[in-house]
């Protein structure tokens, strides 16, 4: 089947991939067409609020509770490792793309946890992995019980084949994968990228504000695919991220079996290259959320659970204006990533697929090199070009792994050493 998306963020969608699978008038009939199981999946509570309700019913195959117990999975021993135990130093920390991520190995080998914050049972935090996957999912299924997972490729292309349909994530684009959807990932070449785990609320589009009903990520933009599955009567491992720790079962099937589906959860697609990207065209340089792609709310307004911004191409016209990132100190904790090209306050040392983190009060911006040509360089309107940097924003600061511990730039302060002190005048 040729692959269809359904343009629309958070839209009831209804899609079959056999005509006739799909109830009408009703979720679980007595009997569903074709000895279908109809099974509700659930991605905020029965009683959230109409507007923040989302689930989807699903018609597939057999049940999901058609299963055998879960043992631990002794695989991906770098995904998901738990917490270190030492206090976390005020540091800033950096890092090239690792040398040493997983080789021969399928998305779920292929993952390796560098930061995380909040324990995914009080569905709270985040958590950001690197992944390196040069083999398909052979008979392998994952399935996060711990929370979505927003999809940054950073090279190679993804096929995701989910229970609700198939998404094909290149670079320059993400997906996101909600909490408890089974997938299988294919590859066709060494890919690898980055994975923000979101415990918390699910990601939503931004508000607007002054800006109005439209900019910044278009609802119309993101991409639901159309129900898709295989009817494979062969042993499929699943394996599932559930509260910090990895579990493993084997079905005598693939569960990738939704045969027809209807609802307002759902895996979804976005090209970054689509985001209506605004900013100043006066002076100074405007927070970084006038980027936010989504973002997860915590129970504080306006204190994001995690915010995912992105830094596209754009132009730069600010007047009297020092207009990269200035230097600052943020209540929240930011860790970054680059997918292509150069970041305007990084003349140096911030590769595509390495990781920055910037935690709660540490001071930071500009490196000596960027500081010294922005505040030189003559303020004609430059474009800002081949270049796309993310942020995961969250209130909550970052814990970094012992693998990500161990694998940190050790020069990262020198970005700071050496700025000239002001001269006052005498
Ligand atoms: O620190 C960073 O590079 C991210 C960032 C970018 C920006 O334009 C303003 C603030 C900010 O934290
Ligand atoms: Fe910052």
């Amino acid at each position: 089947m040729s692959e269809r998306y359904i343009p629309g963020f958070g839209t009831h969608v209804a899609t079959e991939a056999v005509s006739g699978a799909l109830p009408q008038g009703r979720n679980s009939p007595q009997r569903p067409a074709f000895g279908l199981y109809a099974e509700q999946l659930s991605g905020t509570a029965f009683t959230a609020p109409r507007h923040e309700n989302r689930r989807s019913w699903l018609y597939r195959l057999r049940p999901t509770a058609d299963h055998r117990p879960f043992t631990r999975y002794e695989g991906a021993k770098l995904f998901a490792p738990g917490i270190i135990e030492e206090p976390v130093a005020p540091n800033r920390l950096r890092w090239d793309p690792p040398a040493d991520l997983p080789t021969d190995a399928d998305f779920i080998e292929g993952l390796v946890t560098m930061l995380a914050n909040g324990d995914p049972a009080d569905l709270v935090g985040v958590a950001v992995h690197l992944y390196s996957a040069s083999r398909s999912m052979d008979r392998r299924i994952f399935v996060n019980a711990d929370g979505e997972l927003l999809i940054i490729p950073q090279s190679g292309t993804l096929e995701v084949f989910t229970e609700l349909g198939r998404l094909t994530v290149a670079p320059g684009w993400i997906a996101v994968i909600p909490r408890g959807v089974r997938f299988r990932v294919d590859v066709s070449e060494p890919s690898s990228g980055y994975v923000a785990e979101n415990h918390g609320a699910l990601f939503r589009l931004p508000e607007l504000g002054p800006i109005g009903s439209n900019g910044l990520a278009n609802p119309r933009d993101f991409e639901t695919p159309v129900a898709a599955f295989e009817d494979v009567d062969a042993p499929h491992e699943v394996v599932q991220k559930y509260m910090g720790s990895l579990w493993t079962t084997t079905l005598d099937h693939s569960p990738l079996d939704v045969v027809a589906w209807h609802g307002t959860l759902a895996p979804y697609r976005y090209e970054l290259a689509r985001f209506n990207t605004i900013g100043s065209i006066s002076f100074d340089h405007p927070d970084p959320s006038i980027f936010t792609v989504l973002t997860s709310p915590s129970d504080t307004p306006g204190r994001a659970n995690a915010d995912f911004v992105i830094f596209p191409p754009r132009w730069m016209v600010g007047e009297d204006t020092f207009r990269p990132p200035w230097f600052h100190r943020n209540v929240m904790s930011e860790a970054m990533g680059l997918i292509h090209g150069e970041y305007d306050a990084k003349a140096d040392g911030f590769r595509p697929g390495g990781l920055s983190l910037h935690n709660i009060m540490s001071g930071h911006g500009p490196d000596v090199a960027s500081w010294k040509s922005a505040s030189e360089a003559e303020l004609k309107p430059v474009k800002i070009d081949g270049t796309m940097a993310f942020m995961v924003e969250s209130c909550w600061p970052y814990v970094p792994t012992r693998f990500a511990l161990d694998r940190a730039q050790p020069d990262y302060d020198q970005a700071w050493a050496d700025f000239p002190k002001a001269s006052l005048p005498k």
